[in-house]
């Protein structure tokens, strides 16, 4: 998916310029034990863009989104946040992840999460936990500790948290796992809307995934 920002030159002609990067690897790598687990990769994110992480078990989908998250540090190369050096400190406002772990606290409830997370990274304008939770498909279980919820139901919870959060730029490893049909499209839905007011999301998936907006940019990694 790409869309192309119109700008006014200083004729006042309408011209088509590039959106910006909102995510780049520059030869970007990482390695075990001396062995390389992937790279060097070179990608440019931009805003409104999907990109979808391919590869087979084991190729380095999760390690790619760790190091972009900052849990690894590269191997080699660098990863650059919305034009500058990637910094945990620039990272908490601008770039949310959703894990195999779905980082919630199952003692807790799905609005209690919520409210965790927006402590953590900020609140969207406008938007308000109920809201956010009806439209993940959980009213009703609001106030239930998250460990009585099912693997679907969590990873609803987990979803929940893209629409309250600000963040311009998604990482999401594996979203569409356990989700149902209908959740499988609520995920598209999210993305879509989230990539038409210039978000951008980077997406690891085994599954063939389709988007209403068009073919996502493809990243393939090796095993
Ligand atoms: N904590 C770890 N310690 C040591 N090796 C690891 C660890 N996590 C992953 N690996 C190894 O790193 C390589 C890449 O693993 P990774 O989880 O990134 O792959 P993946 O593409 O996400 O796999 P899958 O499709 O199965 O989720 C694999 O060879 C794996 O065995």
């Amino acid at each position: 998916m790409d869309i192309r920002a119109a700008a006014r030159n200083n004729r006042g002609m309408t011209v088509a310029t590039e959106p910006p990067i909102l995510l780049e690897a520059r030869a970007l790598g990482f390695f075990r034990q001396d062995e390389p687990v992937f790279g060097p990769l070179d990608f440019a994110l931009h805003a409104g863009e999907i990109a979808l992480v391919e590869g087979d078990n084991g190729s380095g989908k999760t390690t790619l989104m760790r190091v972009l998250t900052g849990m690894l540090r590269p191997g080699e190369g660098e990863v650059r946040v919305e034009g500058a050096t990637f910094s945990l400190d620039t990272m908490a406002g601008t770039v949310v992840f959703l894990g195999h772990h779905l980082g919630l606290k199952f003692d807790l409830s799905p609005r209690e999460n919520l409210a965790v997370s927006a402590g953590l990274y900020g609140l969207r304008e406008g938007v308000d936990a109920g809201a956010a939770l009806a439209e993940v498909g959980l009213a009703g279980f609001e106030d239930e500790p998250v460990r009585r919820l099912s693997a679907g139901q969590k990873k609803r919870a987990a979803l929940a948290r893209l629409l309250l959060v600000p963040a311009r730029i998604w990482l999401l490893d594996e979203p569409y796992a356990n989700l149902d049909r209908e959740g499988i499209a609520l995920v598209n839905r999210l993305l879509e809307r989230h990539t038409a007011r210039g978000g951008a999301a980077l997406v690891t998936s085994h599954g063939a995934v389709s988007f209403a907006g068009g073919e996502p940019r493809r990243i393939r990694l090796h095993a």
